[in-house]
């Protein structure tokens, strides 16, 4: 059994985590941190883990977490890089659901997440935790940066146009909607139901820390300098994400040229789900699952591809990837925990 830890264990990448790995079969849920709820079952806060997980929150300093094999942080940005250097060194493997390893330059980190980095030294060994792009890095991997949901979604659209050469690297837009649960449980102003339902705003649109991190790891397959223009939107629902992605064509290529090539690229991989060419993914239809769901159109048969990219942001955007990077590093099959159909309606 893979002994478990999870900090942060009450917000909603950290609930997440115990649904996924409480129902696992090769995990002993070993730790589970709250600085608010120490001592609480976790069963209590969360009578839906009732039966399932009986042991209780304990504080981040009380909690003995070197007795992990493997530590999820599903914590704020810049708690993972404070203790990933001790546990490392103790042989407890670290899967960061923040973005505190997702940066290889810690300048840039610096730029967007307005705090130094504690441990620069640890960077370049981090493995960026998308199986789709960085399978066999992933399985032999001590340190994980879990992508952020929004780059999920635009690196599986953008990516196999770009490898294959097919589109400008130069022109890339994305515009991309989330729900409330993407901003975690905190209490903030935003998210109150009066603020975030009835309701409908872009924000972040002259910069997002989400593009750079995106345009760094689309950066690896293309030999001409990637550009990103990206527009997140908060929308009135609780869970899901959608994408919509602009790429302009530079070769002459057929639509089931485009079809085929993506078909080809994600025939191994279990949580992406090509649709038919022209197809309209919905967000309910990956509610509570890993899989990301992305179809391809071509507006008027012009130069402009568009991919419609669906996913939860909880699941394939967070905690269930956070999942399957620990399946690949424990050698378990990579859907083992995570074969969930999503909840409709
Ligand atoms: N929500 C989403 O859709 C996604 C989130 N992420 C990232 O995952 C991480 C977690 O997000 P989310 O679950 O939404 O966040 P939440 O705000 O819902 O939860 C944060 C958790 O971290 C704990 N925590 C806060 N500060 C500290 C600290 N200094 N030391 C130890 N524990 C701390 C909190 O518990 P307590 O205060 O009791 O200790 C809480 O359990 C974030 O970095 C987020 O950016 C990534 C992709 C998608
Ligand atoms: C609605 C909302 O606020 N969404 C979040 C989603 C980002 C996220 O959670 O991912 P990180 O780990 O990269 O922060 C945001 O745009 O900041």
């Amino acid at each position: 059994m893979i002994k478990v830890g999870i900090v942060g264990g009450t917000g909603y990448t950290g609930v997440e985590l115990l649904r996924l790995l409480s129902g696992h079969p090769h995990v002993q849920l070993t730790a589970i941190t709250s600085r608010k709820e120490d001592g609480l079952p976790v069963a209590d806060l969360f009578p839906s883990l009732r039966g399932k997980v009986n042991l209780a929150f304990s504080a981040p300093d009380k909690a003995d977490l070197t007795r992990c094999d493997v530590l999820f942080f599903a914590t704020p940005h810049g708690v993972a890089m404070e203790q990933a250097p001790a546990l490392l060194a103790a042989g407890v493997m670290v899967i960061d659901l923040a973005a505190d390893f997702r940066l290889k330059n810690p300048a840039t980190f610096e730029q967007w997440y307005k705090m130094p980095h504690a441990c620069p030294e640890l960077l370049p060994e981090a493995v960026y935790g998308l199986p789709e792009l960085n399978r066999e890095a992933i399985r032999s991997a001590r340190l994980i940066a879990n992508p952020g949901c929004y780059p999920t979604t635009m690196l599986l659209g953008f990516y196999p146009l770009l490898n294959a050469n097919l589109i400008d690297a130069g022109t890339l837009i994305a515009d991309a909607k989330t729900g409330v649960s993407g901003a975690g449980r905190k209490t903030e102003i935003a998210t109150l139901f009066a603020e975030a339902s009835d309701n409908f705003k872009a924000y972040g649109v002259s910069g997002h820390r989400h593009a750079p991190e995106t345009v760094a790891q689309l950066q690896r397959f293309s030999s001409q300098p990637v550009s990103l223009i990206f527009t997140p939107h908060l929308v009135p629902m609780i869970r899901g994400m959608h994408a919509t992605l602009y790429a302009r064509l530079t070769s002459d290529v057929t639509n089931e040229q485009l079809q085929a090539l993506f078909e080809e690229q994600y025939k191994d991989a279990p949580f992406i789900d090509v649709m038919p060419f022209g197809a309209h993914p919905e967000t309910r239809s990956t509610r509570g699952s890993n899989m990301l769901r992305l179809a391809l159109h071509r507006p008027g048969n012009g130069d402009t591809v568009v991919i419609l990219v669906v996913q939860d942001n909880l699941m394939k955007g967070a905690a269930g990837q956070a999942v399957q990077c620990m399946n690949l590093m424990f050698g378990c099959p990579e859907t083992e925990g995570l074969q969930h159909t999503a909840l409709l309606p």
